[in-house]
């Protein structure tokens, strides 16, 4: 399907199309699941910047890109929507890769200003007639980012045009000065008016008035002032769903040549009922009845939820607990903690950066702080990681939930880094349970561990391995755990590859003798164990990037020790791990099952 171009619809006609595109969003998102109220919201919004902006040549920039599902709808994606998020189909995200229409890549948050800026200078030396236009959400808006990129912005004055999609949402509440400075703005629009008719006023009126009047519009002059400090123009707030003023309204800050903030009030959810208004559920959804809302499958139980119940229950224990989430307190299972201990369990908003360095001083000051973050969202606190955490040696325990390919969100939220990016980290510990009981023995031995800095990681919704098939034993500070003994070959797994080496040695068992080691520390790994056995044929199978990976780590330290072992990795490529089942995935990276399995008969066979 071709590109629609709004440009020459009347009103009557640009509001028909919101309704045929929320329709198609909601059909598409209930069967199939997606990002469903943030994209509901912002329909008007994106309609409008196609109206007043050219796709063809002005970048559009999203944030997060998760609301932008009416701007692929409208640049040639009608059809291919059916396939969102799907094995093979079209990403939830913006990819340039996808469509000449997605500017930038994107899927964390508040990075939109700062491409802004760097597509602005990049026109302005180029000498092009062409205005970058982002659409940024009031949550982003938390993280230090997009105040770094302002601040560039305000002194340089280049043009760009922000609109600012304020639904007063994160995902969850929204947090901090910032977004009740935002929700305060409500009242600007009535002050608005008044300060035009004041100021007719003020140029006949004698100086003592002006005095008193400049007076009242300090004190009672919210309206955008902050913007306006740092050196952006700033209109609004507007309605969000009112596509004639939103296209007066971007018209106007087209014009104005310079950086301007366009903010616009929108309901998260807008056009589904059920959705409107609602923390947190309608986010992002699994798919669903339109008509009742309730989901198709019923929640399972998952590895998020064991961490949340097993933290409470040590939080109940000893105060000396604390914890953080970066705005996702759901996502994380910290929400329990926050509501049972609001003045010990913080959700800092996007500002993972933040999040991590905050804790460093509770651990210092005698507390046990627990970060929860996810895989992919903790790389924003790297640096904060080695230099405010590790440095100076501070036990605070990392619970990295999301460890291993996530499934539908794809290449931006792949939480495959972790354990290259933070094995390299001196002081740091790092280990990964491979089953629900075992996670709840990781969160009591991060709990006790208190001679420095300490990670685990677990995967998205259950552990490839059940329960009880192998006992849950306590960590013990770098040991592994030899499950299945063997001369020739042997499957060293860890965290959650332990659940799919289980089932290749299942497969094989009775044509090899094949065994199973969980390695469970990986810094410090167990070389002891590893020096001792017997089986030299080593299969490493973890959910992480092979580049830094644990067969490296095994290769380099069999050379060392002179092991004379063969060692095949079946981690995942150096590659940008596409968006997917998990199961489908893995297939195309050869690191299934099915390709194990086979990659071991033939080297074997
Ligand atoms: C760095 C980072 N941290 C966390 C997230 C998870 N996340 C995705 S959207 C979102 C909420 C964004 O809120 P807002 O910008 O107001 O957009 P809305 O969904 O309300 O439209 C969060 C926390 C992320 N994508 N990136
Ligand atoms: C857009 C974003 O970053 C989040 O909404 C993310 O998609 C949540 O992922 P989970 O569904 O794994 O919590
Ligand atoms: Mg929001």
């Amino acid at each position: 399907m071709e590109r629609i171009d709004v440009k020459n619809m009347n009103i009557i006609e640009l509001e028909n199309l919101a309704k045929k595109i929320r329709e198609r969003i909601l059909d598409v998102v209930s069967r199939k699941g997606g990002h469903l109220s943030s994209t509901l919201g912002a329909v008007e919004l994106i309609i409008g910047m196609h109206y007043v902006f050219d796709v063809e040549k002005d970048p559009f920039i999203f944030d997060v890109s998760h609301q932008a599902y009416a701007h692929k709808l409208l640049t040639g994606r009608w059809e291919e929507f059916e396939t969102l998020r799907q094995f093979g189909g079209i990403s939830g995200y913006t990819r340039p890769s996808e469509s000449k229409y997605d500017y930038f890549s994107a899927g964390h948050s508040s990075t939109s200003i700062s491409v802004a800026v760097g597509v602005a200078k990049a026109i302005k030396l180029k000498n092009e007639d062409r205005i970058p236009v982002v659409l940024i959400g009031d949550g982003a808006m938390s993280a230090g980012m997009v105040y770094e990129a302002l601040n560039e912005l305000g002194d340089l004055k280049l043009p760009v045009v922000i609109i600012l999609n304020d639904n007063e949402m994160s995902i969850g509440r929204p947090i901090g000065a910032i977004s009740k400075y935002l929700t305060k703005l409500k009242a600007g629009r009535v002050y608005q008016n008044f300060k035009e008719r004041f100021k007719k006023l003020l140029d006949k009126a004698p100086s003592d008035v002006k005095y008193a009047a400049k007076k009242f519009e300090e004190l009672f002059s919210v309206n955008g002032v902050f913007f306006e400090e740092m050196g952006l123009e700033y209109i609004g707030p507007i309605d969000g769903h009112n596509l004639e003023e939103i296209i007066e309204v971007l018209k106007v800050a087209k014009e104005l040549k310079k950086p301007v903030i366009v903010h616009a009030k929108t309901i998260k959810g807008k056009g589904y009922k059920q959705a409107e208004g609602y923390y947190e559920h309608w986010h992002g959804v699994s798919p669903f009845n339109i008509k009742t809302g309730e989901p198709l499958k019923k929640s399972t139980l998952n590895a998020t939820k064991v961490f949340s119940k097993k933290l409470l229950e040590l939080a109940r224990e000893d105060k000396k607990i604390v914890g953080v989430t970066a705005a996702m307190p759901s996502g994380t299972g910290m929400k329990e903690l926050m509501k049972e201990f609001p003045e010990r369990f913080w959700d800092v908003g996007i500002a993972e950066q933040h999040a991590v360095t905050s804790m460093a001083p509770l651990a210092k000051e005698g507390f046990i702080p627990f970060v929860a973050i996810y895989s992919t969202f903790l790389q924003r606190g790297y640096d904060q990681i080695i230099h405010d955490v590790c440095l100076d040696n501070y036990p605070v325990r990392f619970a990295i939930d999301r460890a291993g390919i996530v499934g539908a969100d794809g290449e931006t939220h792949q939480g495959v880094f972790d354990v290259g990016y933070l094995r390299i980290l001196p002081n740091i510990t790092l280990f990964a349970p491979r089953d629900f009981e075992s996670l709840k023995k990781a969160v009591e031995f991060a709990y006790k561990f208190d001679k420095g800095p300490i990670a685990f990681r677990y995967p998205r919704g259950a552990f490839s391995l059940e329960d009880e098939i192998f006992e849950a034993k306590d960590y013990e500070l770098g040991k592994g755990e030899v499950l299945i003994d063997s001369k020739d070959i042997m499957l060293i797994a860890y965290g959650n590859g332990v659940g799919k080496a289980y089932e290749v040695y299942n497969i094989l068992k009775d044509e090899f003798d094949i065994g199973l080691v969980d390695l469970r520390f990986v810094k410090p790994f167990d070389k002891e164990l590893l020096k001792n056995l017997k089986a030299k044929k080593w299969y490493v199978i973890s959910d992480n990037a092979k580049e830094g990976g644990i067969a490296e780590m095994l290769s380099e330290f069999a050379n060392k020790e002179n092991l004379n072992v063969k060692i095949e990795s079946f981690e995942y490529p150096d590659k940008f791990i596409p968006h997917g089942d998990v199961k489908s995935v893995e297939r195309l990276l050869r690191v299934d099952v099915d390709s194990i399995v086979k990659k071991i008969k033939e080297d074997n066979g």
